[in-house]
This record gives structure tokens, C-alpha cells and sequence, in this order.
């Protein structure tokens, strides 16, 4: 399945917040978002998802969701946006019972979403038993419960210090080469973007207008090893974004 945005154009008010958006996440790709803070990424998100319709452009599906998919396109949030009384499993079938999924069926697909996330031994354990790291893997594992076409991730792992986000990211992209999900991914980490993007997108300051796609054709099994190719590109993203970043950080914010 394909989402394709054309031309997605959204006001807040009297603010411009995007401005004629168009790209396509193919099947299989991982589509990084990035730009100054307040330009419009989780906005673009959220219109993606359906949650909020664009004041003009649309936002297309194209292609057959994977056979089974309860909801095509799904969201990852930065908080982790579990139930403290429910075990990991719970928090896993939390989304199953939501589509009248119970019973012998909703254990099987909850098994095999723990196995794949490498989350088993951890079925029992309830959320403030977890780190932040497990429980955004428990969060991961409870996304791809529902068998989305594509994951809508926004800033997935901003919550975490570094050296959880870096295995985080070592498990995104093992997770990746087994099953090729296709994400939207938004991050201010251009370090994240490098590292598990197959494209990336940059937005201008708010109004947000992709100001360049950056593609990254190095395999991503390899990035972990190329450090210094991705530092380069890394710099290039950076060099993009760095005056527009400079400008919005100094904006003087328009609230009474
Ligand atoms: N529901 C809303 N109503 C009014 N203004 C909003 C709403 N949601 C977002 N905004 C404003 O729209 C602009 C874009 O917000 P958005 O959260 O999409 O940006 P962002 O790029 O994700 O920001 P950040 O990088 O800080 O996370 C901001 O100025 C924000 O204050």
C-alpha cells in the first residue's frame, strides 16, 4: 500500500502551518520528516492519519492494505501511551478487543507480535516495571498488533536518553529487515533520519514547504558501520535546515 499526500496546504487560525505537501511513501520505505521546530511535522502527521482534514490537498491510500490489517495507517506517539494497570500482553490485546478480537485468536496474534519484538519474557510485566526503552518496544509491538500498512511514527523515540535511543534504533532497523514495514517517520533528530530513513523530507519554518528531499541509497543494515559517510550527509541535512532552524528558534510567538 502507497499513501500519497497531494498538495496538503493547513492553516491554524491566521497561521499558515503547511504548504503544498506532496510525497509518497512507497511499501517498504521509510519516509523521515524533519524540520524547525513548529513547521508543521506532526500536524502533516495527524492529516496523514485522517485525524484532522487539510484545508485543501488530500491525502490518498493506494494499493491493498496487508491481508488482515485492522487499521492501515497507525500511529507510534513519543509517550508510549500505555495502560499502567495492564500487562504488556494487555496493553497488546487493548488494541484487538478494540476490533472484537478475543480470545484463542487475540493470544495467538498477541504471541507473535512479543516474539517478533523480542518482548516474551516480558508478557506479565506491567508498564512501571519498564523502562522507557521497553515500553516504547511494547508500544512498537502494539502497533504492528493491528498489521498497519503504514506506521505513522512522531518523534518515537524523543522520550528516551541516547544510549536507549540508539538501541532503539538498532531494533527498528532489525525489525525492518525482517519485515520491510513502511513508516512516516517525524523526528528532530537528524541523526534518527539518517540512520532509518530511505528518504528524507525537509520542511521549511512554519509554513512548512519541503524545502528538499534528501534520498539515502546505503543499505540501512550497513549505516551503523558507515558513520562517517552518514555524518556527512548528516551535515548536508543540517546545512538545509540551519537558517530556517535559527529563524523559528527567535520567533517571537503570536499568542495574546
Ligand atoms: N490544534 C491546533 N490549534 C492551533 N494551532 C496548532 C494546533 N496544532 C498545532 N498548532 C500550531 O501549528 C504549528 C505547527 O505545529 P506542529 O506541532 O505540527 O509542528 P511540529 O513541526 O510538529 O513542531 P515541533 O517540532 O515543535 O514538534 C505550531 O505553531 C503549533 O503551535
Amino acid at each position: 500500500m502507497q499513501l500519497i499526500a497531494r498538495n496538503i496546504t493547513h492553516h491554524y487560525g491566521g497561521t499558515a502551518v503547511l504548504e503544498d505537501i506532496s510525497f509518497a511513501i512507497g511499501a517498504g520505505e521509510i519516509v523521515c520528516v524533519v524540520g524547525p521546530s513548529g513547521c508543521g511535522k506532526s500536524t502533516f502527521l495527524r492529516i496523514a492519519g485522517g485525524l484532522e482534514r487539510p484545508d485543501s490537498g488530500e491525502v490518498l491510500v493506494a494499493g491493498a492494505a496487508p491481508e488482515g490489517s485492522l487499521n492501515p495507517l497507525t500511529y507510534i506517539f513519543q509517550d508510549f501511551a500505555l495502560l499502567p494497570w495492564r500487562s504488556v500482553a494487555g496493553n497488546v490485546s487493548l488494541v484487538l478487543e478494540d476490533h472484537g478480537i478475543r480470545g484463542a485468536e487475540a493470544r495467538a496474534i498477541v504471541a507473535d507480535v512479543l516474539a517478533r519484538t523480542n518482548l516474551s519474557d516480558f508478557a506479565r510485566a506491567l508498564p512501571r516495571q519498564l523502562s522507557g526503552g521497553m515500553k516504547q518496544r511494547v508500544a512498537i509491538a502494539r502497533a504492528l498488533a493491528v498489521k498497519p500498512a503504514i506506521m505513522l511514527m512522531d518523534e518515537p523515540l524523543s522520550a528516551l536518553d541516547s544510549q536507549t535511543r540508539e538501541l532503539l534504533m538498532d531494533d527498528l532497523v532489525a525489525l525492518w529487515q525482517r519485515e520491510r514495514f513502511s513508516a512516516c517517520y517525524v523526528t528532530h533528530n537528524l541523526n534518527e533520519a539518517v540512520r532509518l530513513g530511505s528518504r528524507i523530507i525537509v520542511l521549511s519554518r512554519r509554513p512548512g514547504r519541503i524545502r528538499e528531499v534528501v534520498e539515502i541509497d546505503m543499505p540501512i543494515d550497513q549505516r551503523a558501520e558507515r558513520l562517517a559517510e552518514l555524518e556527512r550527509l548528516q551535515r548536508r541535512v543540517w546545512e538545509i535546515m540551519r537558517e530556517e532552524a535559527r529563524e523559528a528558534d527567535r520567533e517571537i510567538a503570536d499568542v495574546p
